[in-house]
């Protein structure tokens, strides 16, 4: 037997599975040499002998497939683990504000998905898919490395404060991981699957297309995983001078698996079918397209024939062969021009579709889900999903006749996507009635409480008039359109003082022991982040107090608000010997102003008052599993067909060059997100669902009259009557030939070794 024995391999030979050799499996990577091995000088031709491997199978699938979806899971985990993380990483260890932090997150994602043309050309024209994936895993295990170390706080904390002092360093090193990374992860994006792909021979076509799904599984295995574990490694403490959060573990976590993910791909070398590069494939492409249309511009007067199609131009100076190639990569390549849009959709998931989860309740009852963790929702339905159409839904729509095709499922995904955003519509529209009513821009807000001793008259010009009890507030907020009011109390003797409101803002009046001193304070005017709740003190107490996690607070002064998570939350007050504990439970998205009476510590925290600034979340989250359902079986539909899609109409040479230009329409999709998310602000979020909604159709629609007129091509069959037409020998039989060659040296060298060894 030829095949090499690793001890992977031999471990796998003893599954029950028959493993089997197929020799002629070899043939595939030596598609690309034309010369004939006989002719061959002695070092090519063990050059070449090196590349022919012989395909091992189980249960009908190569072997070294194994090798592939277990690098693809590893992969995966160490990018979505990653990418779980960074946003956090930019906002609270680097301290960039919100817009900072999204704006180079969705940069770093779209860069991920343009890199995979570099990759896709070095693989098609230079290295093969085999060493690209070698060589960029290795830039990418780099990056990821080099992107947890850049999290070590203590690096450049010389003063022991727990922050780093040097934050040029952290980010300039972060900022080259990333780079790492988005070459590494796009690099080998297309290689990996296009590899996969090159595994399978003619008679495997079934197992081919389940390959591509087990593949989808394994990516969404993967990122479960890490989406679900790399945040709670953040939420750890550690450090080496001070104990802060563990961002060197939630980012070096990935990066082992990403090492991991190499040596799993190296180990399974011996087994694996490598397709050569046919030498600078993409330039060809390129010079050969310029030719055509210069070509044309050249013969554009009507005295020249019309030909069949403007690529043929190019036949006076280019092969059959590659013009026909070419054809078939721009035919494809320009039915993904509408695609983009399906992933401006889906890319919303992690952006808009988290904000709405934070306007909403997370309280399953047994457990409590947290705005981000909803995303986690995709992987789990897509590996339920997967298998359900794979083994149910598209046999079933088969046998009922109907001709489901690739590009048929495609749009049917598309409008899948459509509804999910009809359905967050819908959802946004049951949120909004329950969401306070913030002031427009025009608008300013305000709201009263009386922390004096008695029940106060408080008038605000010119027609306001409210009774107010002593620890007690204004029901609801005041809007008022202009901005210059006048507050008077009606105390022993009336007290009247003038504020200017805040434009667009929300205030409280807070009226303390001493109302002389009235004072405004801002309110938050937006549903605390991540479903975080909003708290904060005002002190009646007559002198200063310290509050667990708060700054001392002077007498009749208020403490700047404080984020706290759902459940039961603990404070202690003290003053000097005295102190009480004050417990609360708090939901979702709420907002609160305690005030501290002067029997706080007579009454043991029981007196405390608390004002509702913003009510808690109360549409349930799990009113988003719709959509997530609609979502998930849209890409089931879309991304997995179009992976399949890619591979099979690309021609030999040009796979991982197709692969990319499909990674490319989710580039594309997530740049047009970071557009409409900085440029078209609707003024109702559910109007921006459904105008999203309606676009997807209105491109679905097109896409589908693309779609009629486009004819399933199998590459192989046409390259083959192109060589037939030329006159060349058909590839199979210059393959099979090469391949009796070079096994009858082998068995020569072997006899050669044996006798040597007598
Ligand atoms: C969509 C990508 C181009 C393809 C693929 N992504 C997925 O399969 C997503 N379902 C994974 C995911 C996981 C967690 C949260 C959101 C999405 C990929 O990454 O290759």
């Amino acid at each position: 037997m030829l095949i090499r024995h690793t001890p992977v391999l031999a471990a796998l030979t003893q599954l029950s599975c028959p493993v089997q050799v197929f020799p002629h499996a070899g043939i595939q990577q030596l598609t690309h040499t034309h010369t004939p091995a006989a002719s061959m000088p002695d070092e090519k031709m063990d050059e070449t002998k090196k590349k022919k491997k012989k395909t091992a199978e189980c249960c009908g699938y190569p072997i070294s497939i194994f090798f592939i979806v277990v690098n693809e899971f590893c992969e995966r985990f160490s990018y979505y683990g990653m990418r779980a993380v960074l946003v956090l990483y930019f906002r609270y260890f680097l301290l960039w504000d919100d817009d900072l932090a999204t704006s180079i997150y969705h940069a770093f994602v779209a860069l991920c998905y343009l890199t995979p043309i570099l990759g896709a050309i070095i693989a098609d024209s230079w290295l093969g898919k085999f060493k690209t994936i070698i060589y960029l895993s290795i830039v990418y295990a780099i990056g990821q490395v080099t992107m947890a170390v850049s999290t070590i706080h203590d690096i450049t904390d010389s003063n022991r404060d727990g922050t780093p002092d040097n934050f040029t360093f952290h980010i300039a090193l972060s900022m080259l991981g990333l780079i790492l990374i988005a070459l590494g992860t796009g690099g080998i994006k297309p290689c990996v699957a296009a590899f996969g792909g090159d595994q399978f021979q003619e008679h495997q076509s079934r197992q081919l297309n389940t390959f591509f799904s087990v593949f989808y599984l394994c990516i969404n295995a993967g990122s479960l995983l890490s989406t679900l574990i790399t945040p709670v490694l953040r939420a750890q403490e550690c450090g080496i001078h001070t104990q802060q959060q563990c961002y060197p573990l939630a980012f070096g976590v990935p990066a082992v698996l990403m090492v991991i993910s190499l040596v799993v791909f190296i180990a399974g070398s011996g087994m694996y079918v490598k397709t050569d590069p046919e030498g600078n494939i993409m330039w060809s492409v390129c010079k050969c397209i310029g030719f055509a249309i210069r070509n044309r511009f050249r013969h554009r007067s009507s005295s020249y024939p019309k030909r069949e199609h403007w690529m043929d131009w190019a036949d006076e100076k280019y092969d059959k062969l590659l013009i026909a190639q070419i054809k078939m990569v721009l035919k494809v390549l320009f039915l993904y021009i509408p695609l983009p849009m399906f992933w401006t959709l889906f890319d919303q998931k992690g952006s808009r579709w988290t904000l709405q989860a934070t306007t909403m309740s997370g309280d399953f009852g047994g457990f409590i889900l947290q705005p981000d963790q909803m995303q986690t929702v995709n992987p789990i339905l897509i590996l339920t999903m997967v298998p359900i159409m794979d083994r149910l839904i598209f046999p079933l729509i088969q046998k009922c006749g109907l001709n489901f095709s690739p590009l048929k499922r495609m749009t049917v995904g598309m409008l899948f996507a459509a509804t999910a955003f009809v359905s967050a519509a819908l959802v946004q529209i049951e949120i909004d009635k329950t969401l306070p009513n913030f002031p427009s821009s025009s608008e300013s807000q305000l709201k009263v409480v009386n922390m004096y001793s008695t029940t106060l008259n408080v008038t605000i010009s010119p027609s306001e008039h409210l009774l107010i009890e002593s620890y007690g507030s204004s029901a609801d907020y005041i809007t008022f359109d202009h901005q210059d009011i006048t507050v008077s109390l009606n105390t022993s003797n009336v007290i009247t003082k003038a504020f200017s409101l805040i434009k667009g803002g929300r205030q409280t009046l807070i009226i303390p022991s001493d109302p002389t001193v009235m004072y405004l304070v801002e309110d938050t005017k937006s549903k605390p982040r991540e479903g975080k709740n909003a708290i904060r003190f005002v002190n009646g107490w007559t002198a200063d107090l310290n509050i667990t996690n708060l700054d001392s607070i002077e007498p009749s002064a208020t403490t700047n608000y404080t984020l706290v998570n759902q459940g039961k939350r603990d404070f202690v007050l003290r003053h000097g010997e005295q102190w009480c504990e004050f417990s609360r439970k708090f939901g979702f998205g709420a907002s609160y102003t305690f005030l501290i009476t002067e029997a706080v510590f007579s009454s043991d925290c029981e007196s405390i008052v608390e004002v509702e600034d913003m009510k808690p979340n109360s549409v349930h989250m799990a009113l988003q599993i719709p959509q997530y359902f609609l979502i998930t079986t849209g890409e089931v539909m879309f991304s997995v067909t179009g992976l399949q899609f890619s591979y099979s109409q690309a021609p030999k040479n040009m796979k991982s060059v197709l692969q990319a230009g499909w990674l490319c329409t989710n580039a594309v999709g997530n740049i047009i997100v970071l557009i409409v998310a900085e440029i078209g602000k609707l003024p109702k979020q559910w109007a921006e669902y459904v105008l999203f909604a309606s676009l997807l159709v209105a491109v679905s629609i097109i896409f589908s009259i693309m779609a009629y007129f486009y004819t399933y091509i199998d590459p192989a069959e046409i390259e083959a009557q192109i060589r037939k037409e030329q006159g060349l020998e058909p590839e199979e039989k210059e393959k099979e030939k090469e391949t009796l060659e070079m096994e009858e040296k082998d068995q020569k060298n072997e006899q050669g070794v044996k006798q040597t060894k007598i």
